[in-house]
């Protein structure tokens, strides 16, 4: 049977993880495991709890008496590891949505397929980059859908079921939007950029929400909630809803947990950011495992710029014995070549000159 798919934007129907959990089966079926013959799974499959993911302050970034101090964390977060945990942050929004995601995820199987995607296209309930019926599967269900600018939204796949999704997640994006431009001006402080081009175009950015749920799994340490990736974001937004470490990092060639805390965002650079930023920031390599007992949710807003900013390394950063690292490329180039890259190649690779 051929069931390659012609682009990534478009992905095969799978069965719900939720279901097939509520069954209780004693192993997981063989399309989800992992540890088969794949080495590299073993090797990683243990998380180093010395190591802890950076703590940025937002009251401090914006206060002018810590700036500085908290700016430097800033860059060394993004230096050394490409992920931190936000906190101090005022948005009031994570909470509620959190419950709506809870709720949407505890409908019956057959309401939430009302908001099922369609062929041809991401959005939606389902599942995403699956190309083939060979294919290993994550231990996970997601609703995927695009929320900024308005004009970009598909309604008919916005669940009105709990009642209040639809506004909470309204409310959840514009937060989002206000909350990734205030980053990306920092990071763009922390780099000595003066110009204002990068972080304004975050303001007419592309705003896209995936919302997860890791249903507890009989043998956890055999599957990944998300294979190891790194995102085609400019950054990353993700709240967590769990009580214990879901979300990993690769630091120096070691698995490192996301200790949840409550009310913090965690934020990660995006390819790219790493494009603009010449390489000096990297998108990090991350996965998602899962627990024996307790389900887990997340809900990740992917940020881009606007669609008329070029993805290319600033002006000041290159020239004067800095090589230019990445192509420059129209927003479109970008995502099409996204789009139709090669899911055994790496994509980030694929940028250089
Ligand atoms: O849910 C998580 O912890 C990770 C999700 C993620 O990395 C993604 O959706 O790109
Ligand atoms: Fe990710």
């Amino acid at each position: 049977m051929d069931t390659k798919n012609e682009s990534l934007e478009s992905s095969l129907k799978v069965p719900s993880v939720q279901e097939l959990a509520l069954q209780n089966p004693k192993k997981v079926p063989q399309r989800y495991v992992r540890d088969d013959g794949d080495d590299d799974f073993c090797t990683f499959s243990s998380s180093d709890p010395f190591l802890t993911i950076p703590l940025i302050d937002m009251a401090k970034l914006v206060n002018a008496d810590t700036q500085q101090d908290q700016l430097h964390k800033l860059h060394l977060a993004c230096k050394h590891w490409g992920v931190f945990q936000i906190v101090n942050h005022g948005v009031s929004s994570l909470k509620n949505m959190g419950n709506q995601v809870k709720r949407f995820f505890e409908l019956p199987l057959k309401e939430k397929k009302i908001w099922a995607q369609k062929p041809g296209s991401l959005e939606g309930y389902g599942q995403a980059f699956v190309t083939s019926e060979e294919q290993k599967l994550d231990w996970n269900d997601m609703i995927f859908l695009k929320s900024l600018p308005i004009q970009n939204r598909k309604l008919d796949l916005w669940p009105q079921n709990p009642p209040k999704f639809r506004e909470t997640l309204e409310k959840y994006s514009e937060d989002m939007r206000q909350e990734a431009k205030s980053i990306v001006s920092f990071i763009t402080l922390a780099l000595g950029l003066d110009d204002t081009k990068i972080s304004e175009s975050f303001h007419e950015g592309l705003y896209d929400i995936r919302m997860n749920c890791y249903p507890p799994c009989p043998e956890p340490e055999r599957v990944l909630g998300i294979v190891p990736h790194a995102d085609n974001s400019g950054i990353t937004l993700l709240t967590d809803f769990a009580d214990f470490p879901g979300l990993q990092f690769l630091k120096d060639g070691k698995w490192v947990g996301v200790e949840p805390i409550e009310g913090a965002i965690v934020a990660n650079i995006g390819h790219i950011i790493e494009v603009m930023t010449n390489g000096i920031y990297k998108a990090p390599e991350h996965r998602a495992v899962v627990n024996k007992t307790k389900e887990r949710l997340s809900i990740v807003t992917f940020c881009y710029p606007t669609a008329s900013m070029d993805i290319a390394p600033a002006e000041k950063l290159v020239g004067e014995g800095n090589k230019q690292v990445y192509k420059s490329m129209t927003h479109a180039e970008y995502f099409n070549r996204f789009f139709n890259r090669k899911l055994d190649e790496s994509f980030i690779d694929s940028l250089r000159l």
